[in-house]
C-alpha cells in the first residue's frame, strides 16, 4: 500500500478539519505545521518516505499562511538532493470568502510541487453548479486544481459545509487511487 502524508498548517482549526477529511479519504498520516512554521519530530522523515504528499494551507491575504511558506522554504533541503522527485503531490485550501483568491494558494501549492519535480493530482470531480445544487453537494465551488472549502468568517470549524468536507474526503480517495497506480511497491 502506498504511503501518503498530508502536511498542513491551520491557524484557527478550519484547515485542520479539512486536512482530517482529506487524510481520512487517503488513509494518510497527518503532519501539522505548528504556529512557528515548524514540523513535529519525525515529520521530515515521514515526508521523505511518502509516495504522495498532499499540501494544505489556509488562504491568508491571497496566498498560503507564512507558516506554510516557512515549511515550503525549508523544503529547499530535499529539493537540493531531488529527494521528492517523482512523488505524487496534491493540495487543498480553506478560506472565508467563497472565492477569496483560493486559487492563488492552490497555484502556489502546485508550483511548489513542480519545483520538487513531482506529479500533480487534481480533483477530477464534476462541479455541482445547477440551480438545484446545495452546499451539501460535492465540488459546489467548481475547483479542479485542488480541494477547496469555505468557512464563513463567523463559522467555527464544527460549522463547515458538509459538501466541502465530503469533497475533501473524496479528493483524498482520488490521491490514494492515483498513488496506488503510481507506486511500484
Ligand atoms: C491574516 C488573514 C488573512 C486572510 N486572508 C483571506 C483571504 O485572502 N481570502 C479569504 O477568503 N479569507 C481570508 N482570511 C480568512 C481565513 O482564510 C479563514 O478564516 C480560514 O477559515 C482560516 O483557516 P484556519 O482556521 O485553518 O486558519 C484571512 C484570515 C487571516 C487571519
Amino acid at each position: 500500500m502506498p504511503s501518503i502524508a498530508v502536511v498542513y498548517h491551520s491557524g484557527y482549526g478550519h484547515t485542520q478539519r479539512q486536512a482530517q477529511a482529506v487524510a481520512e479519504g487517503a488513509d494518510a498520516r497527518l503532519i501539522a505545521i505548528d504556529a512557528d512554521g515548524n514540523l513535529p519530530d519525525g515529520g521530515w522523515e515521514l515526508l521523505a518516505e511518502a509516495d504522495a504528499i498532499i499540501f494544505g494551507a489556509p488562504t491568508y491575504m491571497g496566498g498560503p499562511s507564512w507558516q506554510f511558506k516557512k515549511f515550503a522554504d525549508a523544503s529547499s533541503r530535499p529539493w537540493y538532493s531531488g529527494a521528492w522527485k517523482n512523488k505524487l503531490f496534491a493540495g487543498f485550501t480553506n478560506s472565508a470568502s467563497t472565492i477569496g483568491d483560493k486559487t492563488s494558494t492552490l497555484n502556489y501549492l502546485f508550483t511548489l510541487a513542480m519545483q520538487h519535480g513531482g506529479v500533480w493530482v487534481g480533483t477530477g470531480m464534476m462541479p455541482a453548479n445547477s440551480k438545484a445544487a446545495t452546499r451539501a453537494d460535492l465540488n459546489w465551488l467548481g475547483v479542479w486544481s485542488g480541494a477547496a472549502s469555505v468557512s464563513p468568517s463567523d463559522a467555527s470549524p464544527a460549522e463547515m459545509f458538509p459538501g466541502d468536507l465530503k469533497f475533501a474526503t473524496e479528493f483524498g480517495k482520488r490521491v490514494a487511487e492515483a498513488a496506488a497506480r503510481w507506486s511500484r511497491k
